[in-house]
């Protein structure tokens, strides 16, 4: 007969008291009460704290958020942004910085936790393998800082915003934490400059429903208005000057640029290297098919042409348009490059039933790939598996989603020869990975 475990229930609300031992994908702690899961939000591992259930409707697991402190971390620090501290009752507290409460340095090292979990569980690949070498030590440098986040504490280096208008009363301001209800704060700590300035924190605003705010680094910060309703937002198509290091890059105001004033270099530098030593490695080709996929408006293409010269044969494949444009001006100076709008699942399927001398010019070739959120997924690895080209550089801002392509990768054939892990986005539980796998 099977053994059944017994669980105390736990309602909403119910407050308990929690060892907080580990850190979990998405920014939440981890700790257990009577056997079930709790992961807990404000928390940081190794302190015990008083927790609020904050839902309670699985079995398995449940959520809750700290209350109060009973036994603080060396690593509490005050919250970066008032309106986000637990002193405030979980429902009132601001997203977007669910890691603002712990000391910089340990946000990275709970970063590379994350990391290196992921790539065991899912990927198969042990990243601090040294035996007898304690975890925290192996993993202590692996996520890199940004250049001057350290000397700001990690503030002010978002150039991208979006903010929220609640429909009844036309306040402005983040959604709280876990919830889509709109919390007015004073200022918003993790962004620039510019964009504290044109904040309409104290506006009340009427049938509008998001407000963007950007600050180009070479433009005016400015102010997208979405309607309700309406994806389009007025200004959204207007091309902004961005600059990484001193090459100029044009983006749609309302299209995809790195958030960090810092990762667009950060990134464009990682992969530069990244193709360096491929380059070195005498593995790259610059005269096969090479690719940029998911490549927004070409940074990393760029990336691949300032190691391998202005000759690159390199074709970036993105499906927004705008982007695309921006693309073809941003390589234009590149007379190999092609930028082309496609969904790169359809882009990879036509590659597949491209002539034999395409197809081997795809096999001696770099794909670099940088998806959304949600990775690259089973069937657009499949299809680059198929394709079979000599290197794939992976730049990823889910590591799990990582981690599950790394292991579809290894499994078949590829090596992962080199990872690196990038803290482009302090206080939140986001970060970069720049993987790069070789064909065996
Ligand atoms: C993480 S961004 C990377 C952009 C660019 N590599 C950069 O560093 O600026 C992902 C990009 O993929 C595009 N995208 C999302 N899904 C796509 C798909 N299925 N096919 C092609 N592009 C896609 C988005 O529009 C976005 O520009």
């Amino acid at each position: 007969m099977s053994e059944t475990r017994t669980t105390a229930p736990l309602t909403i609300g119910d407050e308990i008291e929690l060892e907080v031992t580990g850190i979990a994908h998405g920014g939440v702690c981890v700790a257990r009460h009577d056997g079930r899961v709790v992961f807990v939000a404000d928390a940081i591992p190794g302190e015990r704290v008083l927790a609020r259930v904050t839902e309670a409707r699985k079995k398995s697991f449940a959520r809750a958020a700290v209350v109060e402190v009973l036994d603080a971390s060396p690593d509490r620090r005050p919250h970066v942004w008032t309106e986000a501290a637990v002193e405030r009752t979980p429902e009132e507290r601001a997203g977007g910085a669910e890691f603002g409460h712990i000391a910089l340095e340990r946000q990275r090292s709970l970063k590379a936790e994350v990391l290196a979990e992921a790539m065991k569980r899912f990927g198969g690949v042990e990243l601090a393998s040294e035996e007898g070498e304690d975890l925290a030590d192996a993993l202590a440098d692996l996520v890199e800082p940004a250049p001057g986040d350290d000397e700001t504490n990690g503030l002010g280096y978002r150039t991208r915003v979006r903010l929220h208008v609640d429909a009844e009363t036309g306040a402005v301001g983040p959604y709280a934490a876990r919830s889509r209800r709109v919390v007015p704060v004073a200022s918003l700590p993790l962004a620039s400059e510019g964009i504290n300035q044109i904040a309409p924190l104290t506006d009340s605003i009427i049938d509008v429903a998001t407000v963007d705010l950007i600050d180009p680094a070479a433009d005016d910060p400015r102010m997208l208005l979405g309607l309700p309703g309406e994806k389009k937002r007025a200004g959204a198509d207007d091309v902004v000057r961005e600059l990484v290091e001193d090459r100029g890059f044009l983006v749609r105001a309302g299209g995809f640029w790195q958030v960090h004033r810092e990762a667009p270099t950060v990134l464009f530098t990682a992969v530069r290297d990244a193709v360096q030593d491929l380059i070195d490695a005498e593995r790259f080709d610059a005269t096969a098919s090479n690719l940029d996929l998911y490549g927004g408006v070409g940074l990393l293409a760029a990336a691949m042409a300032e190691a391998a010269g202005p000759t690159i044969r390199v074709t970036t494949v993105e499906s927004d348009a705008g982007a695309t444009d921006d693309a073809a001006e941003n390589l234009a100076e590149l007379v190999g490059a092609l930028a082309v709008t496609a969904r790169v699942d359809r882009h990879l399927a036509d590659l597949l039933k491209a002539t034999a001398p395409v197809r081997d010019r795809m096999r001696r070739g770099t794909v670099v790939l940088d998806p959304p959120r949600s990775g690259a997924g089973g069937d657009v690895t499949a299809q680059l598996i198929e394709l079979s080209p000599a290197n794939i550089v992976y730049v990823a801002c889910d590591p799990v989603a990582l981690a599950r392509d790394t292991r579809t990768l290894r499994d078949a054939g590829y090596e992962l020869t080199g990872l690196r892990a990038f803290d482009i986005f302090p206080h939140t539980h986001h970060f970069e990975t720049v993987a790069v796998f070789e064909r065996g």
